[in-house]
């Protein structure tokens, strides 16, 4: 529970949690180590290793391996298969994708990820996973029955739903790159059946307004990973985020 209870208590006493994500296939395993000390000098909670395509094996390993040498924040898997998990890492989202068509991303991966969660010092950290309109490429990779924008009532009885089984976390997510975020009312909506269960909220979230926006209407965290993909100055750009988010 050492990570999940390291976010709680940033909760409990800053308000929200800002999490990094990192693809190890955009960069090489240097300057993912270079994005996240530069993230976490802008304030940064924790930074999420994992993408939709190709974060597996000896790059994942590696990025893992040089973002635990240069930051000490936790480290948290955020697999698109059980061949997204590593060794090396803090805690892991062991999450189920609860609106996919393909049974594989609802429980067979997990089947397959979890005796190497078992084996090492990873912290599973249980999620229900619910992708949004437009989706982008992991709406599509995860054969994902995509929540409408305009539906906040579909997304509220899938969070509970996942609630009911038992997870932790539910993260609402719009796809990387998304030209908007999930809009508050939507966010609103999940966040009051999940009480006191963690809301996580990413994709398309570029600058403070959208963080404020998100944060406000009850998101317990949020991700940011494309925009430090593009931004010169990711300090900078973490820095404007979290100081919109945090009371
Ligand atoms: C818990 C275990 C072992 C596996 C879970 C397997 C599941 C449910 C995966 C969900 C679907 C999926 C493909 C998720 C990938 C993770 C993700 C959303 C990465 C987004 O990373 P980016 O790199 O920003 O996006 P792109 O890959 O689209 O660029
Ligand atoms: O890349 P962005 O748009 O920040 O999205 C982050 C995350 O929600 C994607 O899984
Ligand atoms: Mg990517």
């Amino acid at each position: 529970m050492q990570v999940e209870a390291h976010l709680q208590k940033i909760i409990d006493q800053e308000g929200k949690v800002h999490l990094t994500l990192i693809d190890p296939a955009s960069q090489t395993p240097e300057r993912a180590a270079e994005i996240a000390l530069a993230a976490v000098e802008g304030g940064t909670d924790a930074i999420m290793i994992g993408g939709s395509t190709g974060a597996s094996g000896t790059l994942l390993d590696e990025t893992v391996i040089k973002i635990k040498e240069k930051v000490n924040v936790p480290t948290i898997l955020f697999p698109g298969s059980s061949a997204g998990l590593s060794r090396y890492a803090d805690a892991v989202f062991f999450m189920s994708l609860l609106n996919s068509r393909d049974i594989g991303y609802v429980i067979t991966n997990q089947v397959l990820g979890a005796p190497l969660v078992y084996r090492s010092q990873i912290e599973p950290i249980s999620m229900a996973y619910l992708i949004v309109e437009p989706g982008g490429t992991v709406g599509w990779v995860g054969d994902a029955k995509l929540i409408p924008r305009t539906k906040p009532e579909i997304a509220a009885v899938y969070a509970l739903a996942g609630k009911y089984l038992g997870m932790h976390y539910t993260y609402l997510e719009a796809g990387s790159g998304a030209d908007k975020p999930i809009n508050p009312e939507m966010i609103g909506a999940v966040k009051q059946v999940l009480g006191e269960n963690k809301l996580i909220v990413g994709g398309g979230i570029r600058d403070a307004e959208a963080a404020k926006l998100c944060a406000s209407a009850g998101a317990d965290m949020i991700v940011t990973g494309t925009v430090l993909e593009e931004v010169m100055d990711v300090t900078a750009k973490v820095a404007e985020i979290v100081s919109a988010i945090k009371r």
